[in-house]
């Protein structure tokens, strides 16, 4: 596909003096067999189509952002304060402590915040879904229902809008990104994390993340990590990974190795800002042996888990959402309603291929008909025989019965005859005077 396409498109990049890939203007012709020839042209100067990604930039900054990202995890696990850090921003205003004697919620429930931020003229309109009550009961074996629901609301509501017949104004609520908050335990997974992963990865970009990382040695964390990687990997739980594409430069190719590499992502959250011992003002958390960085790469992997979420794969994380996420879901709905694809549509079709295929279907359709003429006749052939023979036989049994009557006539006379010769006289009843008449 791509080799056919470039031979028909040609390079068409313009060189530093406005031609592509020359300084002379010509026409080539491609000849590719069974594709009628593409013309390949030479720009005689600057066009103006190279600007067409800056023209994309412009109407997306324009248009804007939408990003739904949620967080799920036990309560406490530090998830409204990682918010606010990642997006530099009060989200989620500072919590009152429940009174000892407040009711709590006994089941998960589903809150979302929005909050329009703006940076260096790009908007972005965030929201985050929070699941309170996540992890927190005696029996948590539901606790992965109603987030599940959600998504696949989201999905629904998603799908209504584009079935609608004006669809200028879609509102993209789906969620496109899930941070798991994994509890520092320095142990394993538990049956909790592994039983909501193993229900969510095929409805959202999955993003685990180690909470409150400060209170893991190094060496704690590097074991904890191996072992969290290895019960992902048993139990085939798709986990969001940095894409990777052909031709990338070494760079990009570095960075996603780079982020892929800390992956589950060790945070320390904190929106307060400290003094460190060297005099400077950062964002982290202060102790009595010295200050965490939030922004410290050395210290947390706070930085790659912003770069993986914000600052490099949002768009990835959207398109995840949309072509692969979004459509296995969709997909599973309508089979579900007894709607079925016919693949047969998208088949890619070779017009020569085509023509033989229709060729033979109508050599078929002939033969068929042939055949059914030939029947026909061979009925009607039939028919006619048989109507044939039965009047043969009828014109027989009249020509025999015609046949046994004059014999029969003819007997009597001669018999008559041979009566009237010997002088024997005819019987009284029949010596009427019509053999009177006969024998004068
Ligand atoms: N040591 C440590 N404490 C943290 C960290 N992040 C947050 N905390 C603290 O943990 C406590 C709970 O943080 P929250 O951000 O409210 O946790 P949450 O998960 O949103 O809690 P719920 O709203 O109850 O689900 C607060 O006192 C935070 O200051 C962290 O990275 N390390």
């Amino acid at each position: 596909m791509t080799d056919s396409y470039n031979s028909r498109v040609g390079d068409l990049s313009p060189s530093p003096n406005g031609y592509a890939n020359g300084t002379s203007p010509s026409l080539t012709q491609s000849n590719n067999a069974g594709i009628s020839p593409v013309i390949r042209k030479k720009l005689m100067g600057y066009v103006g189509f190279a600007n067409l990604p800056n023209q994309v930039h412009r109407k997306s900054v324009r248009k804007g952002f939408q990003f739904t990202t949620m967080v799920v995890g036990e309560s406490g696990l530090g998830k409204s304060t990682l918010i606010n850090t990642l997006f530099n921003t009060p989200l989620y205003p500072p919590k009152e402590p429940l009174p000892p004697s407040a009711e709590r919620p006994k089941t998960v429930a589903i809150e979302s915040i929005g909050a329009d931020i703006e940076e260096n003229g790009v908007r972005l309109h965030l929201t985050v879904v929070d699941t309170p009550g996540f992890g927190d009961f005696v029996n948590n074996d539901d606790s992965w229902r109603p987030i599940v629901e959600n998504i696949e609301s989201r999905f629904d509501s998603y799908l209504e809008q584009e079935n609608r017949v004006n669809r200028q104004k879609i509102v993209d609520n789906r969620v496109h990104a899930c941070l798991y908050f994994i509890q520092p335990t320095g142990h394993s997974l538990k049956q909790l994390d592994i039983e909501f992963m193993r229900r969510l990865h095929t409805r959202v970009n999955l993003i685990p993340v180690i909470a409150k990382a400060d209170t893991l040695t190094d060496e704690e964390i590097v074991a904890f990590k191996a072992r969290i990687l290895a019960d992902i990997a048993h139990h085939n739980i798709h986990i969001f990974q940095a894409p990777s594409y052909e031709n990338e430069d070494e760079e990009t190719l570095a960075e996603a190795e780079e982020i892929a590499s800390k992956i589950p992502f060790a945070v320390v959250g904190s929106d307060n800002v400290v003094d460190t011992n060297d005099g400077r003002q950062v964002r982290g958390r202060a102790y009595p042996w010295g200050v965490i960085e939030v922004d410290n790469e050395e210290h947390c992997d706070f930085v790659k888990l912003r770069q993986m979420l914000v600052r490099t794969y949002m768009e990835e994380l959207r398109e995840y959402t949309n072509d692969v996420l979004y459509e296995n879901w969709r997909s599973e709905k309508l089979l579900s309603m007894g709607v079925a694809q016919d693949s047969s549509v998208f088949r890619e079709i070779n017009p020569s291929a085509k023509i033989q295929e229709e060729r033979i279907l109508h050599e078929a359709k002939l033969s068929k008909m042939e055949a059914e003429m030939k029947m026909v006749f061979q009925q009607k052939v039939q028919e006619k025989e048989s109507k044939l023979k039965q009047s043969e036989e009828e014109l027989y049994a009249r020509h025999k019965e015609m046949k046994d009557a004059l014999d029969k006539q003819r007997a009597d006379l001669e018999d008559k005859k041979r009566r009237i010769e010997s002088g024997r006289p005819l019987t009284p009843e029949k010596n009427t005077t019509k053999n009177r008449r006969f024998l004068r």
